[in-house]
């Protein structure tokens, strides 16, 4: 494909995103349909469309127009790179028609990038600026600006497997370069050939588990003992479990309220070369466990580089609905953790209300325990938003 007709494939692409589908199914389902794209063309339509959809407001107003659209977000990404739009609208071999009058007049009148309002420019939607402002205090402009970029690529070094000089080396043998990052020392940073890190033997066998920098630290620092018993209260897919087993000999159970999330977590576990127990909400009745993490379902807001789509479609209904989730989980974990064990709470969103509003709500609503540690990673340390606590009795 010419780099016209993929930006002409990115254009119908975005169109069915703003028409509310999800932005994977969408490009799973154009490339379904597409056979006639190869692996570079697919990979380079993808970066089209993630790039529109972290910009989604700036472009739109760089292409002069009221309301975001495909044909908008491509003309406003290539004036955002000072590339002219009549190159590639040309209409010729699938690229994309030429301009219209109304499209070249909307053009001729739209502001340059330093002219945007502040909420425009950093492509945040106007409802969130207060809560981000007042969560990120003086990074606020940083961290927003990261979210117009792309994130890096970052795996998890499985301890219980390798040490990181022996990761890097099996991964160089399959052409994919990466290095160490400071943020812990499990997190590698893929610097070359990410596209090649699934089917890779270091992957395929365990050594390696695609997982951002933040949740690696934040279980590092978990207070995890051998042979204590650990409950991963909202396991999903079973990231966070098997990051702990791998640091520490413990007794890992998962459980998850839809337990069809952790049909994977048998295989990657074996593949990892650690046991993990999964069980359902009846087998926990009566269980006290030492340690119960509970990576709650959450807005999102740390991981908007990787899912820029939720950036949009968050509401403050919603926000509201999972804030209550929240709440319901955290005081539900106080009948599971052992007298003098603790509660890990995390959320990869950087809002107060989902972290230490959340928390200080728990404390107040539950006396006798208080938060002897916390910590918010934003994509300034690296990896993604992230925020973890940690909660004990006193
Ligand atoms: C952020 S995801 C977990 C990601 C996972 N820990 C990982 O590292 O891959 C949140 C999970 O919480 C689960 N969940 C939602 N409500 C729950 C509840 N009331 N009790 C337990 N799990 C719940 C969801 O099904 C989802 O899998």
């Amino acid at each position: 494909m010419t780099p016209a007709a993929r930006l002409g494939a990115a254009i119908d692409i975005l169109d069915r995103v703003l028409s509310g589908a999800a932005a994977e199914q969408a490009l799973t389902s154009w490339a379904r349909a597409s056979r006639f794209a190869g692996s570079g063309d697919r990979a380079a339509i993808r970066d089209h469309v993630y790039d529109a959809l972290r910009c989604l407001r700036s472009f739109t107003a760089m292409a002069g127009a009221h309301t975001p659209s495909g044909r908008a977000l491509i003309l406003g990404s290539l004036r955002a790179a000072g590339q002219e739009p009549d190159e590639f609208f040309t209409g010729e071999a699938y690229a994309p028609l030429p301009l219209s009058q109304t499209e070249r007049n909307a053009l001729s009148v739209a502001p340059e990038a330093g002219a945007l309002p502040e909420a425009v420019a950093l492509d945040c939607p106007d409802w969130l600026m207060v809560p981000l402002k007042d969560a990120l205090g003086e990074n606020f402009t940083h961290v927003l600006q990261a979210f117009r970029e792309r994130a890096p690529v970052f795996l998890r070094v499985n301890s219980a497997r390798a040490d990181v000089p022996a990761a890097i080396e099996a991964l160089a043998d399959d052409g994919v370069e990466a290095q160490p990052h400071p943020l812990t020392q499990t997190a590698i940073e893929v610097i070359g050939g990410a596209r090649r890190i699934r089917n890779s033997a270091a992957y395929l066998s365990g050594l390696v588990e695609l997982q951002d920098a933040s949740p690696q630290a934040a279980v590092a620092a978990l207070p995890l003992r051998r042979g204590m018993k650990v409950l991963d209260f909202c396991a999903g897919g079973g990231g966070k479990t098997l990051a702990m087993a791998a640091l520490c000999d413990a007794d890992y159970t998962a459980h998850d309220v839809a337990p069809q999330r952790m049909r994977d977590l048998p295989e990657r576990a074996r593949r990892a070369g650690v046991a993990v127990s999964i069980r359902n909400g009846k087998a926990l009745i009566g269980q006290r466990f030492d340690l119960v993490l509970l990576d709650v379902p959450c807005s999102g807001s740390g991981t908007w580089r990787r899912a820029p789509d939720a950036k949009w479609t968050l509401t403050p209904d919603r926000l509201s609905d999972l804030v209550k989730v929240q709440a319901e989980i955290l005081d539900g974990a106080v009948d599971i953790v052992a007298p003098s064990g603790a509660i890990a709470y995390m959320t990869c969103s950087l809002l107060d209300a989902e972290n230490r509003e959340q928390i200080d709500a728990f404390i107040a609503r539950n006396p006798g325990w208080h938060c002897c540690a916390e910590r918010m990673f934003t994509p300034i340390d690296g990896g993604d938003g992230f925020y973890s606590a940690l909660l004990t009795r006193e």
